[in-house]
């Protein structure tokens, strides 16, 4: 069995799946390989018309995948992992390429167009392997190929497709079908590797294990293992995998990962280095990242994949440099020839836009748009409104919310279009409105994770303050003077002790985030250990209360300003659990309440690095060994914008900002705090906990 001597060499090595993918998942560890998932953030929005093969299309799709995890896990989980595997599936019939239905809708298009036919399905496998050196750099080796796989579909009726379409299974496959299930029974024949249809061929993957690992082990050269780029396809028909001239591919970026794996830095093989580019005549790359880079058509497809890895490690470093410092990263003014600076716009070569080629900008343009429209529709409560009398029409909501039915109107419509309302056609076409899901969830007033609150304190502060972030950019200051009209260096001086109303809406701003986000947090560790906990800055007590839900030996002190505590029990007047309790007080002035642990939600974005530790130093006094100090923020990653968006935030409303994961790792450190772990709860926050060591 070609993987069993393979498995040996990944035993004690990092193995990361960057795919959300079930079906790879089992296929994978049915296989006997051990690994970690960590789906990836990349979007699949790459231009298919810039592919000359479709083929092509799922590859780069594969390793912008895999290369996000490698880039994102020493920042957001500190360790950088051995080997991290993307995939991507795709089906193709008609020269169109088919991938997860966005719709019902969309579903019995694509099974319609596949009805009677034999398709393709391709899978692009991407594997990368990391090497961490000496001075923190990671070394990435990227190796791809992809498989083809024949498939004929039955002629099917119109009554089995939407039998098929309604069971659900179409809609999280490509093609709209999962051959390994009901779907099954739509297919006449499979000519090729039936597991590459259902996500990952296996056997291919094997032998470029083996190619990897045996083969190259087998060469006297003990560094890193030379690895065959290869883009090798296996027909359906026939496995035509000629490996391409044998190279060694890297290119680097630095990392600041603050722990090190416990596996020996590689050396580094003697390479061409990354600031490298080969140039040459032939027809262009296929893709949008690398469109100054040519591809090789002369040599074996593998030379031009390492350019492709070569054009890859220039945008990466950059992007990397950023990270490290912003201040040293210096980006070209233009994308000079070999230089890959990711192009947003494709300039055809008649030079015409394109409308898919602008919705990327027009997207960013109009996000302000999309948010007003949101926080007036929550602020005139048309979420509440429609929840109790759902089917209303424009002029019955304009008289309800006391508006004008044209404005209504108008804002209806645009709340169906952002997925928040839907509308179906009454008497006379006149449409007739109700919430969407995301409404119902999220939106009413009652909703068990509602982010009511958190928007109307988005809509009368942080919009007020945003529409100053160019004096916030020149100044490097918060801008609640120029919006507000009050001098405040304290934000929570000016938020609780100046106005009642003012302070309660923060207050149901913090609840609000808290409820959605407190379960991740209570559970992203193991706090078992622990019997008391003092939650700095608690709030309303949504996430003690969520602690204790989650471990029934932990009893939680929210510690917290008189004026917040006070109001605490308005958000819990039933509340009974005893293990919750409010203390009176400044974290910066008072002295902590003593506790095992101590956690530190959405507090320490609000203030600068002294601040920080200056609250630190107190709890570091207060904390024993073998104490925690666990800390809820989003972590930037230099990936989400959400994280990035949210700095700015702190910019505008605090003298605060997000951070990395390894900076608090590092301010930590600082404060004799240790073995550092980090976990991303896919929610708004991720978690990050440290040992007191001495
Ligand atoms: O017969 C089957 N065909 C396809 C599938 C599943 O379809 C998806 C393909 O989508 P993609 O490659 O984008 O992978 P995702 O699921 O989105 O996960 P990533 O996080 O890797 O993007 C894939 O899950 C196939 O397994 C099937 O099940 N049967």
């Amino acid at each position: 069995m070609v993987l069993r001597p393979v498995i040996s060499k990944l035993l004690g090595k990092l193995v990361v799946l960057a795919s959300s993918s079930p079906r790879r998942l089992e296929i994978l560890h049915n296989a006997g390989l051990r690994f970690e998932v960590v789906p990836s953030w990349f979007k699949e929005t790459l231009d298919k018309g810039l592919f000359k093969a479709p083929y092509e299309y799922a590859v780069e799709t594969a390793k912008q995948k895999a290369l996000e995890v490698a880039r994102r896990m020493p920042f957001k989980h500190l360790k950088t992992p051995d080997i991290v595997i993307g995939a991507d599936t795709i089906v193709t019939v008609d020269g169109k390429i088919l991938e997860k239905p966005v719709d019902k809708d969309d579903a019995y298009r694509m099974l319609s167009s596949l009805s009677g036919k034999e398709h393709s399905v391709f899978t692009g496998v991407a594997i990368i392997l990391c090497h961490e050196k000496e001075n923190e750099e990671v070394d990435y080796q990227l190796i791809d190929f992809y498989e083809e796989t024949k498939v004929k579909f039955a002629d099917l009726s119109e009554d089995m497709l939407w039998e098929y379409i309604n069971s659900g299974e179409p809609m999280d496959k490509a093609g709209g079908y999962g051959i390994q299930a009901l779907g099954g029974m739509l297919v006449e024949y499979v000519h090729g590797d039936f597991l590459n249809v259902v996500g990952f061929p296996l056997n291919h993957f094997c032998k470029q294990l083996d190619l990897i690992y045996n083969q190259s082990t087998s060469s006297t050269d003990q560094e890193c293992p030379s690895v065959h780029v290869s883009n090798s396809s296996s027909h359906a028909t026939s496995t035509s995998t000629q490996p391409p001239p044998k190279m060694s591919t890297q290119f680097s970026h630095s990392t600041s990962s603050s722990t090190k794996r416990n596996s020996e830095p590689k050396p580094r093989p003697n390479s061409p280095s990354a600031s490298q580019t080969h140039h040459t005549n032939d027809s262009p790359s296929f893709s949008p990242v690398h469109k100054v880079m040519k591809k090789n058509s002369n040599s074996e497809v593998g030379e031009g994949s390492w350019m492709l890895v070569n054009s890859l490690s220039k945008r990466i470093e950059i992007q990397s440099a950023e990270l490290q410092d912003p201040e040293k990263a210096t980006l070209p003014s233009t994308p000079s020839r070999g230089q890959a600076i990711e192009l947003n716009v494709t300039e055809h070569e008649d030079g015409e836009l394109k409308k898919e080629d602008l919705e990327q900008i027009t997207e960013l343009m109009d996000g302000f748009k999309a948010s007003k429209a949101l926080f007036t529709a929550s602020e005139l409560c048309i979420f509440d409104l429609l929840q109790s009398r759902p089917g209303l029409d424009a002029a019955q909501v304009a008289k309800e919310i006391k508006a004008s039915v044209k404005g209504t109107e108008r804002l209806l419509e645009a709340c169906v279009s952002l997925g928040l309302l839907k509308s179906k056609d009454g008497m006379h076409h006149n449409p007739l409105y109700e919430n969407a899901d995301l409404a119902v969830r999220f939106l009413r007033s009652d909703a068990p994770f509602s982010l009511r609150g958190y928007i109307q304190h988005c809509n009368s502060t942080v919009w007020p303050l945003f529409s100053h972030l160019e004096s916030a950019v020149r100044e490097g200051t918060n801008q609640r003077e120029r919006a507000f009209g009050k001098k405040s260096d304290d934000v929570f001086q000016d938020t609780y002790y100046n106005s009642q109303e003012v302070k309660l809406r923060f207050m149901k701003a913090m609840h609000s985030i808290a409820k959605v986000t407190g379960k991740a947090v209570a559970t992203a560790f193991d706090l078992s250990n622990f019997k008391t906990a003092c939650d700095l800055g608690g709030c309303t007590g949504a996430l003690a209360y969520e602690l204790t839900k989650a471990h029934p030996g932990l009893s939680v002190t929210v510690f917290d300003l008189p004026a917040v505590v006070e109001m605490s029990e308005h958000f819990y007047p039933q509340q009974k659990d005893n293990r919750v309790s409010f203390v009176a007080g400044d974290f910066f002035q008072d002295e902590l309440p003593k506790a095992d642990l101590y956690i530190l939600a959405r507090v320490l974005h609000d203030w600068p690095d002294e601040k920080v530790h200056i609250l630190l130093t107190e709890i570091a006094d207060a904390a024993a060994p073998g104490c925690a100090v666990l800390i809820a923020e989003t972590m930037l990653d230099g990936q989400t914008p959400y994280s990035a968006l949210q700095s700015l935030n702190m910019l505008v409303q605090t003298e605060g900002r997000e951070r990395t994961a390894s900076k608090y790792a590092e301010m930590l450190r600082k404060h004799r705090f240790g073995k550092t772990h980090v976990v991303h709860t896919k929610n708004f926050l991720d978690a990050v906990i440290s040992i007191k060591i001495s």
